[in-house]
């Protein structure tokens, strides 16, 4: 299977369009609910004990899978509840059809409901919410939310843009359990959505991953089996040259940016790495780094000089280095060599009064890693949700973008992407971006293509920043790379001798 299907994001309308497909292959739309439905009957069950619980169905096919949900619990001898909003009378197809075989009550629709009731299923709108909650509906995730209970979501929370991960209105349900059908949606792993969604499971209900060929995807959650097929682990006959040479451009006043960027290229294995160091401020850094060899770059020498060495075939510029001329003429002389060029932090910063100058320099691989602040100096105020905007910013520069964040987006220019989901809190601390810039660095430098070795990046860093959780700062996230990476290639090993 490609394995960009079994990550696949897929936003509601291309999910109705695999809906579609799938029925069309043979199988049932009453069966894609009956399973849909019993898949939350299930996770209600081995989530929660056995309580009173409340199914919230809406007038669509998200309320079809709670009347299936619902019947299920009652039948596992669950008190269930059941309110309805709208009239029985109006529902058609599918969810019509599982509201008649439902063998309790349809009740009132209201707040009451709640009362002495242990965890609501949420089944009041999914895929197809097209507009802001009003009235009753508004009412009820008011309710729910105010009662604090416990929620399990069919689908996506209600009030929720699975394509977005938005909210459509001014209030939304917050989920525990998220039960999704056959793929994530955007929506899911994009904030603020991620964290609404509580943890989300995915239920197969019977639609082939063969369908995405016709369908399309929308995007990739970032994950291992994305890129592991072409990580550059080390040969045994391999030499330091074979794991390339990163240099980094160190800054002048703030100089631990650029040795923790180095020292991630290091762990990640770039096979070298150098920092270029302002000649006045080298003992710093020749002081501070035993690996990582410290080059003194005077005025009067220009980057290019040191660039004329090419073993160096991957550079950073950026971390500590002050938004100034000096910084541009950096990155202009790195990106004039066409070698993998990673920019951060002051080096798209420096670009900001004239963005259209880096995008003209921009001819061969290079990677722009900007967090939201960084994002609108370069791009302006670009419409549209994460996903979309990194894929404008990349086809506009020419670059693969990352846009930093608990939902990092990463976009190449041909309109690759992923969104990644591992982030843990811990990672927002001072100095982390200055480490993942290193670890992309040192991937290309390892003959990584830049898509690949960024998403691998992005994910490493996540994994590295859970394995410490609670008290991470910068520096502790080189540290983690190695055994991050035994993890990673002992599962690799493991899916290899299958
Ligand atoms: N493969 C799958 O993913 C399957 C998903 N299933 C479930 O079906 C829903 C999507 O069903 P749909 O009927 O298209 O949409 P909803 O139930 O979400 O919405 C119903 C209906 O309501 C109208 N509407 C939209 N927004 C509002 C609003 N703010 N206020 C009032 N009314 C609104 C609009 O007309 C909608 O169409 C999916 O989420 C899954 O839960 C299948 O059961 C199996 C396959
Ligand atoms: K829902």
């Amino acid at each position: 299977m490609n394995h960009m299907y079994e990550t696949a994001l897929l936003a509601p309308a291309r999910m109705a369009k695999a809906d579609a497909a799938a029925i069309k292959a043979g199988i049932s739309s009453l069966e894609l609910m009956r399973a849909a439905g019993l898949a939350v009957a299930q996770a209600v069950s081995r989530h929660w004990p056995r309580g009173a619980v409340v199914v919230l169905c809406g007038p669509g096919n998200n309320g079809g899978d709670g009347f299936v949900a619902a019947e299920q619990l009652r039948q596992w001898g669950w008190p269930v509840r059941l309110g309805l909003l709208g009239e029985r009378s109006a529902l058609k197809g599918d969810a019509a059809h599982y509201a008649k075989r439902f063998q309790g009550r349809i009740e009132a629709f209201g707040p009451q409901l709640l009362k002495d009731a242990t965890v609501v299923v949420d089944a009041l709108f999914g895929a197809g919410l097209s507009k802001a909650l009003e009235g009753p509906a508004r009412e009820m995730v008011q309710a729910v939310r105010d009662s604090r209970l416990p929620v399990c979501a069919v689908d996506v929370p209600t009030g929720l843009d699975g394509a977005t991960g938005q909210a459509l209105g001014d209030t939304y349900i917050r989920a525990d359990h998220t039960v999704t059908f056959f793929r994530k949606k955007p929506g899911h792993v994009l904030m603020p959505g991620r964290a609404w969604c509580g943890a989300v499971e995915v239920a197969d209900i019977g639609i082939a991953a063969s369908v995405l060929g016709d369908v399309g995807l929308d995007a990739c959650e970032n994950a291992p089996v994305l890129w592991s097929d072409v990580y550059p682990w080390p040969q045994l006959d391999g030499h330091k040259y074979h794991r390339g040479h990163v240099l980094v451009v160190g800054g002048e006043s703030m100089t631990g940016a650029a040795r923790l960027s180095a020292m991630a290229a290091a762990r990640v294995g770039a096979g070298l790495v150098t920092v270029a160091a302002p000649e006045p401020v080298w003992p710093i850094y020749a002081a501070a780094l035993t690996s990582v060899m410290v080059h003194s770059l005077s005025d009067a020498e220009g980057l290019d000089t040191l660039l004329a060495d090419t073993r160096m075939n991957a550079i950073v510029v950026g971390p500590g280095a002050g938004a100034s001329e000096a910084t541009r003429q950096h990155v202009l002389a790195a990106l004039a060599t066409r070698r993998a060029t990673v920019l951060d932090a002051d080096a798209i910063t420096a670009f900001a009064p004239e963005p259209a100058s880096l995008f003209r320099a921009i001819r061969g691989p290079c990677i722009l890693t900007p967090h939201e602040g960084e994002f609108a100096r370069l791009f302006g105020q670009v419409p549209g949700d994460k996903l979309w905007r990194a894929r404008q910013a990349a086809s506009i520069s020419g670059a693969v973008v990352v846009i930093k964040g608990a939902d990092t987006v990463v976009a190449a220019p041909d309109g690759r992407a992923v969104i990644n989901s591992n982030a843990p809190a811990w990672l927002a601390t001072g100095g982390s971006g200055d480490v993942l810039s290193g670890l992309i660095a040192g991937l290309l430098a390892q003959g990584m293509a830049p898509f690949d070795a960024t998403s691998a990046a992005v994910w490493l860093h996540g994994e590295a920043a859970q394995a410490f959780g609670p008290g991470l700062i910068a520096e502790d996230l080189p540290t983690l790379i190695p055994s991050v990476l035994r993890a990673l290639y002992e599962s690799v090993c493991q899916i290899r001798a299958l």
